[in-house]
């Protein structure tokens, strides 16, 4: 019978099928943060049950570390104590623990692929949602509760439900400025937050196929923000280059065999999905948010919404549009700018600085955008100093932090202040979630930088 990308891979991991309820599914990696193993691992040892593969878990710290001055202890008590509880868990049950301070230290969907956990095929389970960014490789990857942790930890295994499968062909050239992070506001604001809720994504058709591997993670990361369990694509030539000779990628007669596991990983031809939506890649804009979730995205050139023409109730969205100070009809050109966020699991890659820098190069931040450019791992720091970006930003007027989740969710020092306006890469726009009352804009790199230097929304492509 036909499969489906997704049915491959799946099929391959299902260790037994239970009559009328879900499979119980191999998972290959699990990867594990501060916030969500805590009480999984309490509960492990409440029932004296050890991990039973501990070689299959990665622990790294990136939630409540702060980003700057790394090397002093953290102050918060609860971040403390979280942070020293993965340690202590870890080393307890022999598991790889990047802390704070470690050089493979940084956001777990950063450091994942960057050190071959991450491969085509595999499963992949994370207690966070968006372990949905791995699926670039061609992995099942999604997000666990913390309850799924310790049964992951314990077992191995998790039972799943088998979701319905979706296929989002995008075909065309994308114009200039357009890029990945558009690309996946664009289909949100076509689904909603909830379109592609049950589903199992497939991202098919040129656009996919010309991103970078760092491109087509930024897309299958915001997956879960239109309710998707996750989002895949297809391995290629590009994703093979990727995982190659990484640390933890499979070596000699391992990646021979592995390959060609890789290289199966297609959906047929005659295969079918529950649903299918095409766009054409031409007709996408850079893309900015106006209101508080992530389907609340529209074209920068176009104007708010009236409340008549979105799906959801008129009293939502004249509260979200409230919360945002921002009313129906208008354009968001122009609009202040108090803070500029580059980083996170969804565009803290070097792709992304480097975009970014495209268009602050030769240029000065204007003074009072407050700007903090946070890379996900100490690689893409690396990266940034090694490739000279750094001195252009230094020149620019931008410094950069150390690595960790920071203004995506605020749970650190770092939280825009009630009532500011912030032009961020990060993934959710939601009431509070950059700090108590922030108000969020999300958008690409490239519209952060445009924003950065000229201190209000700007399109980027009057800059390039
Ligand atoms: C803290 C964690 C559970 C959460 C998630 O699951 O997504 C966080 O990473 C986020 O982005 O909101
Ligand atoms: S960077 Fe943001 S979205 Fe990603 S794991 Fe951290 S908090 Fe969650």
């Amino acid at each position: 019978m036909s499969k489906t990308l997704f049915d491959k891979v799946w099929d391959t991991h299902v260790v037994r099928k239970i009559e009328g309820g879900p499979d119980v599914l191999f998972i290959d990696r699990h990867l594990i943060h501060e916030v969500t193993s805590p009480v999984a691992f309490l509960g492990l040892k409440s029932r004296g049950i050890k991990v039973l593969y501990p070689k299959r878990t990665f622990a790294t710290a990136d939630h409540n570390t702060p980003t700057i001055n790394q090397h002093l202890p953290v102050q918060d008590p609860l971040s403390a104590n979280q942070l020293k509880a993965l340690e202590s868990n870890s080393n307890e049950y022999g598991i790889s623990y990047w802390g704070l301070g470690h050089q493979k230290n940084g956001i777990v969907h950063v450091v994942g692929p960057e050190y071959g956990i991450t491969q085509p095929g595999a499963t992949i389970v994370c207690g966070d949602s968006h372990t949905s960014t791995h699926g670039a490789f061609g992995a099942i990857a999604f997000g666990i509760g913390t309850s799924e942790v310790e049964m992951v930890l314990a077992t191995q295994c998790i039972m799943q439900e088998k979701p319905k499968k979706m296929r989002i062909n995008i075909n065309g050239q994308l114009g200039k400025g357009v890029t990945p992070k558009d690309v996946a506001l664009f289909i949100i604001s076509q689904l909603s937050t909830s379109g592609a809720t049950g589903y199992f994504v497939e991202y098919a058709g040129e656009v996919f196929e010309n991103m970078t591997m760092e491109g087509r993670m930024t897309v299958c990361n915001l997956s879960i923000e239109m309710g998707a369990r996750g989002g895949m694509i297809a391995p290629d030539e590009k994703t093979i280059n990727y995982v190659q000779g990484r640390e933890f990628s499979p070596k000699g007669e391992a990646w021979d065999k592995a390959l060609a596991y890789y290289k199966s990983l297609k959906t047929d031809s005659d295969a079918v999905f529950d649903i299918e939506y095409s766009y054409d890649g031409a007709t996408i804009e850079p893309m900015i948010t106006y209101g508080t979730n992530p389907g609340m995205g529209m074209g920068i050139s176009h104007s708010i919404p009236n409340a008549d023409d979105v799906e959801g109730g008129a009293a939502s969205y004249a509260k979200s549009l409230n919360y945002m100070g921002f009313h129906e009809g208008e354009s968001m050109m122009g609009k202040q700018v108090d803070y500029v966020f580059i980083g996170s699991c969804t565009n803290g890659r070097i792709e992304d600085f480097r975009a970014f820098t495209s268009i602050v190069k030769g240029k000065k931040k204007a003074d009072h955008v407050t700007a903090w450019l946070v890379p996900g791992s100490h690689i893409v720091e690396a990266q940034i100093k090694e490739e000279g970006l750094l001195d252009i930003l230094n020149e620019a007027g931008f410094t950069l932090r150390q690595p960790g989740c920071s203004a995506c969710l605020a749970m650190n020092d770092d939280k825009i202040p009630a009532g500011k306006y912030a032009v961020s890469t990060s993934n959710r726009n939601f009431e509070g979630r950059q700090g108590p009352g922030s108000r969020t804009m999300l958008a690409s790199p490239l519209v952060a930088a445009a924003a950065a230097i000229t201190g209000v929304v700007t399109d980027p492509r009057t800059l390039i």
